[in-house]
């Protein structure tokens, strides 16, 4: 179909130059011009009212006319209103587009000649289905809010005309006046419709990826805060119901709970205050946990829960006698501590620390206490605790933070009175994390305790009702502070008479109800036991003999368990059948005398312990080469007794020139166990002695004792532990300083009997002695 140009068009038209604007056929729009730029379209008038509008090509020369496209759009000029101030508003409506032939006059005002441009519009089914595309399209870029002059939205639905449809859509495009330009100039109207169908397209994915962003964005932003107001609208609507939210209620319960839970005003105060913060949390968000967590545990600590003590020391000595053989000392001063305690609740006094090689009862002694008081029980161990958060926790900015174990425990434990024991206060360590030594201190020190506060509470908890016991192996290495704060209570390793009894008393019966035995009980003979207690463990206490003769009685039980014959009575023949090979001898007897290799007494954290001390000499430069984990002040006892015999070599019957061009080594074995302390000093001089004069050493005689390097010997420490596995491994004569002679008392008779004791000033009394020849 052709498109009628139903206008009288005259051949000379005004013509008005555009800048930055383009006309396009059909668009009625406003030009705001100035006074002297009016003239062109006050001429109209002669012209049928019409303009030609054609575009500048380059806008920034003078010559207007001279550089003009050549397609533009002749215009109807519908009015023409003066403003008040300066210029005029003239409305104009796109007719149809012209082809500039010539300027016929450039002033006062540009006259063109023109030629209608003819638009062939065939409509096809090509041009159907763009025009039905290009309707979609539009309304798709509409349906992201681009918005559409009212007027042209209405048009739209109504044309079918490929021509007047693609000048329209090129209109509600936002393209460059050079692209809007080459549309007007593209005269094929299907071809034009393609090209605005492609613009349009781009413009939708355009909107489509900013509306995609937005909504992402939005969506992020939004939902938390969407999710709130959703959240305060249902509470509203629920509180208008007389209804309650699950989260109300969830702060209500927690509201109630803390009224309960009797905590001092100022934590009041504080879990309040967090808990009007839980209120206005997000109950999505980790920080809602977090403030509930918090709270949660604000509420559990047993601020004001205690438990009656039990106040008489009679029961106390009952109870006390019931779970322990002997350790007569050790009760007493137990019960002297209770008793104090007992009259003044909140004393300030001192910790009580049990100090003792392993399996001694430290543990159980401190389970008694808790029995006969009728209190809580909490043992946790220091043993390599090296971070201070352990003790005191984490601050709350930390994730995953958590109370430190003693308030954990005492949590736990639901009580502010247990009796707390803290294990192995000998072995904690210091390291960058801070030093668990210095919290312990705060949580031990009476002075301090009363408002011991975690860092993740953060509120002060007081600790003076709890009573804390400490054990620890050795007390050198406790921290001197918290040694102060101490009252130490030392307990010895056991004997062989002792560990019977015990074993007769206590373990046997503990272990056959722990295993089910009551029905059908066994006898162990005394034989059996000490069988046991030589032949299967070497130890300052009882653990592996309980341990044995829970291995023994299991056995029974898997046997009456299997049908066979119940056997009524456990003999050594029994043990040695059950428990199989003997694993510990008689390292005393086993060897005879050598040269080179003394018999020492060493105090180590199982109790005491003996060690055989080897030297050898070759030749070499005069070294001394030491081996055998050696401690710094072990090394040294060496070399002062190596310069001690050199010294005094003619003494000894020790040519001067034997030391030259001699290297010496020394060695202790249980190479693997690091040793440490001066007490190997007149062990080391012996060896050297026996190793240069070739006497050799009694292996029955062990010695123990610090060496001066003129030969005095001075005191040590644990003499009974030393005296006690002397008497294990079968010596015969114990040589230690006359300064330890007091320690006599502390060692039962029996073994006193058993054994010879030598108390000596000098080294030359032990090397007397104890070599040979
Ligand atoms: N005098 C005793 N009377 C009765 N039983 C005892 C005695 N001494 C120790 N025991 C028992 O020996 C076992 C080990 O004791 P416990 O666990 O108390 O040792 P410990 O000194 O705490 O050792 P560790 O230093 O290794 O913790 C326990 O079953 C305990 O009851």
């Amino acid at each position: 179909m052709t498109e009628n140009i139903t206008i009288n068009m005259p051949e000379i038209v005004p013509l008005y130059p555009l800048r930055e604007i383009i006309a396009f056929p059909y668009m009625v729009f406003t030009m705001f011009l100035k006074h002297e730029d009016l003239l062109p379209f006050e001429e109209a008038v002669l012209f049928n009212n019409l303009v030609a509008l054609v575009k500048i090509k380059d806008e920034t020369t003078g010559e207007l006319l001279a550089d003009l496209h050549e397609i533009g759009t002749l215009c109807k000029v519908v009015s023409i209103s003066k403003l008040p101030q300066e210029g005029a508003k003239v409305v104009l409506e796109g007719v149809i587009r012209v082809r500039v032939l010539a300027i016929v006059q450039q002033t006062p005002v540009a006259l063109s000649r023109l030629e209608p441009v003819r638009e062939f519009a065939e409509k096809s089914m090509v041009s159907e289905a763009l025009v039905g595309s290009l309707n979609a399209l539009l309304k798709i870029a509409l349906s992201y809010g681009r918005p559409l002059p009212d007027d042209v939205m209405k048009m739209i639905d109504f044309i079918d005309n490929p021509a007047r449809l693609s000048d329209l859509v090129a209109l509600y495009l936002n393209l460059p006046v050079d692209e809007l330009q080459k549309l007007l100039e593209t005269i094929d109207p299907l071809e034009r419709l393609k090209k605005v169908y492609m613009h349009l397209t781009n413009e939708v994915q355009r909107l489509q990826i900013k509306g995609e962003v937005q909504a992402e964005v939005t969506k992020k932003v939004g939902k938390s805060q969407k999710e709130f107001l959703l959240r305060e609208q249902m509470k509203q609507i629920q509180e208008e119901l007389g209804e309650e939210d699950s989260r109300t209620g969830e702060v209500n319960e927690l509201r109630h709970k803390l009224e309960r839970a009797k905590m001092p005003e100022e934590v009041y105060k504080i879990a309040e205050k967090e808990l009007k913060r839980l209120e206005r949390i997000n109950p999505a968000s980790p920080e809602y946990t977090v403030s509930r967590t918090y709270l949660d545990y604000l509420i559990a600590i047993p601020w004001q829960t205690s438990t009656p003590d039990n106040k008489d020391i009679n029961q106390a000595e009952k109870v006390l006698n019931e779970d322990h053989y002997d350790l007569k000392k050790v009760k007493e001063r137990i019960l002297e501590y209770l008793a104090v305690r007992t009259l003044k609740e909140k004393t300030k006094g001192p910790i009580l620390c049990f100090v003792g090689p392993p399996g001694v009862g430290k543990t159980s002694l401190g389970k008694s206490i808790a029995r006969t008081l009728g209190r809580k029980f909490i043992r946790i161990s220091l043993g390599g605790m090296r971070d201070e958060a352990e003790i005191r926790g984490h601050r709350r900015t930390y994730i995953g933070a958590l109370p430190g174990r003693i308030i954990q425990e005492i949590n736990r434990a639901g009580s502010n009175n247990p009796i707390f024991m803290l294990d192995e206060v000998d072995k904690i360590g210091v390291d960058f994390r801070g030093d668990p030594a210095s919290a312990l201190l705060e949580v031990l020190d009476p002075e301090q305790n009363f408002s011991f506060t975690d860092h993740y509470l953060d509120v002060p908890f007081d600790l003076t009702s709890v009573m804390f016991i400490t054990t620890a192996n050795l007390l050198d290495p406790i921290p001197a502070p918290l040694k102060d704060r101490m009252e130490v209570i030392t307990l010895t390793g056991y004997t062989d008479e002792e560990k019977l009894n015990i074993a007769k008393k206590y373990l046997v019966q503990r272990e056959i109800e722990e295993n089910g035995l009551s029905a059908n009980p066994i006898a162990f003979t005394d034989e059996a036991i000490m069988r046991i207690i030589h032949d299967y463990t070497r130890e300052a206490g009882v653990r592996n003999l309980q341990r044995n003769i829970a291995s023994v009685i299991r056995k029974v039980v898997k046997e009456i368990a299997q049908g066979k014959t119940a056997r009524p009575e456990i003999t050594q023949e029994v043990v040695s059948e059950l428990l199989g090979p003997q694993r510990f001898f008689d390292e005393v007897a086993a060897e005879k005398d050598r040269v080179g290799v003394a018999t020492g007494l060493a105090w180590t954290e199982s109790g005491g312990d003996i060690i055989f001390i080897e030297a050898t000499k070759m030749k070499g430069k005069g070294d001394l080469i030491l081996t055998g984990s050696l401690g710094e002040v072990m090394k040294e006892s060496a070399r002062a007794a190596l310069s001690f015999v050199q010294a005094n070599s003619d003494e000894f019957g020790i040519p001067k020139k034997d030391f030259d061009n001699t290297t010496i080594h020394i060695h202790v074995p249980a190479g693997s166990i690091p040793k440490d302390g001066p007490s190997a000093g007149v062990t080391m001089a012996t060896t050297l002695v026996s190793l240069f004069s070739g006497r050799p050493a009694r292996r029955d005689v062990a010695m123990t004792g610090e060496m001066s390097l003129t030969g005095r010997v001075l005191a040590i420490g644990g003499l009974k532990e030393k005296v006690l596995a002397a008497r294990r491994a079968g010596v015969k004569t114990v040589v230690a300083p006359a300064k330890n002679r007091k320690d006599l008392d502390d060692i039962p008779d029996n073994v006193k009997e058993e054994l010879e004791f030598l108390f000596v000033e000098d080294v030359r009394e032990v090397l007397e002695h104890a070599l040979n020849g």
